[in-house]
């Protein structure tokens, strides 16, 4: 763990941004998880920002338990916990953005949203701040539209769970600088993540190739080739996959499953129609582990 350790820190000074300060914009499961290894691992001041005071209160527990854990296996000091929290604050307004140098979003996966949300950005935040999406799907160019700096929005599609998952997908937009992306690349090794490069795309790399895979499973579930238990162990145990297909998508959010297969089906053809059983779980609310209940019940 030492050399590790090492080995990040030597990368962290080569690479190290000019970012002091990054507001996280959702504090969902993606916005939580962004928020805590930007502190605990690049060392980052964060603001995390939710419109949903609720969700604030839980993002603060699901942060201080994950780090509580880590302290209970060894894997970091009770010092560096409690570190980690002393950087992280918590608002509700988005005019507390206003000074950062940097800001994920992390909201939910709806293009009117999104757009609209970053066009409030273009207001709020100082110019030259960087406008990074965690988007799944939805065009990077087509969101940078929105502002008065496209050269300064990009992609940074990060991976669930993201303190444990090493990859983030960077994405720039037809109009993202250089600068952009240099800065935005050394930020994911901060956070000691490995990055790969896609073109704006629907869905990107991971999403083109997952979500086809999760929506044939739903609909296989929908003509009764299996039960769940046995499409999931099927694929677990048969095709060496980590987790099965409708576990993965309880894990993943089925709206957030949905809203992907509607922006692939959309701009990539009828291939990709989202499977009317994802339609109908995502109508009765049954969207995944967030919410205790989806394919299986938590
Ligand atoms: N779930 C995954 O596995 C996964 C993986 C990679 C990327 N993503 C992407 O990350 C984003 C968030 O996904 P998630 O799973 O964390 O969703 P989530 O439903 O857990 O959280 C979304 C949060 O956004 C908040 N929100 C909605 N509109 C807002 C606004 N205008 N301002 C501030 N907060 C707002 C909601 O209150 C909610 O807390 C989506 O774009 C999704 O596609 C998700």
């Amino acid at each position: 763990m030492f050399l590790r350790k090492s080995i990040h820190t030597l990368a962290q000074r080569y690479y190290s941004t000019n970012v002091n300060t990054v507001g996280v914009i959702g504090g969902g499961q993606m916005g939580a998880g962004i928020a805590q290894v930007l502190a605990q691992v690049a060392k980052k001041n964060v603001i995390l920002v939710d419109l949903n005071k609720n969700v604030i209160e839980k993002s603060l527990i699901g942060i201080n338990g994950f780090l509580q854990k880590s302290v209970s296996k060894g894997v970091i000091t009770e010092e560096d916990k409690e570190n980690t929290l002393k950087r992280i604050s918590f608002s509700d307004d988005l005019n507390s953005l206003k000074n950062v140098d940097f800001v994920v979003e992390a909201i939910v996966e709806n293009t009117e949203i999104k757009c609209n949300l970053f066009k409030d950005l273009a207001k709020i935040c100082k110019p030259g701040t960087i406008l990074a999406s965690n988007t799944s799907s939805i065009s990077i160019t087509q969101i940078a539209s929105h502002t008065n700096e496209p050269q300064n929005v990009i992609g940074m599609h990060f991976m669930n769970p993201v303190p444990i998952m090493k990859l983030v997908e960077v994405i720039p937009g037809l109009q993202t600088s250089e600068e952009t992306q240099k800065t935005t690349l050394k930020l994911a090794v901060e956070m000691n993540k490995t990055t790969t490069f896609s073109k704006d795309m629907p869905g990107f790399i991971a999403n083109r190739l997952l979500m086809p895979y999760i929506n044939e499973a739903v609909q296989a579930l929908h003509e009764g080739l299996g039960t769940k238990e046995d499409i999931d162990t099927t694929m677990k145990l048969g095709c060496n996959m980590p987790m099965g297909p409708l576990t993965l998508a309880d894990f993943i959010g089925l709206d957030t499953c949905y809203s992907i297969m509607n922006i692939l089906h959309t701009q990539l053809g009828d291939k990709y129609k989202p499977s009317p059983l994802l339609k109908r779980y995502v109508e009765a609310g049954r969207l995944g582990k967030k919410v205790k209940h989806g394919f299986y019940t938590y």
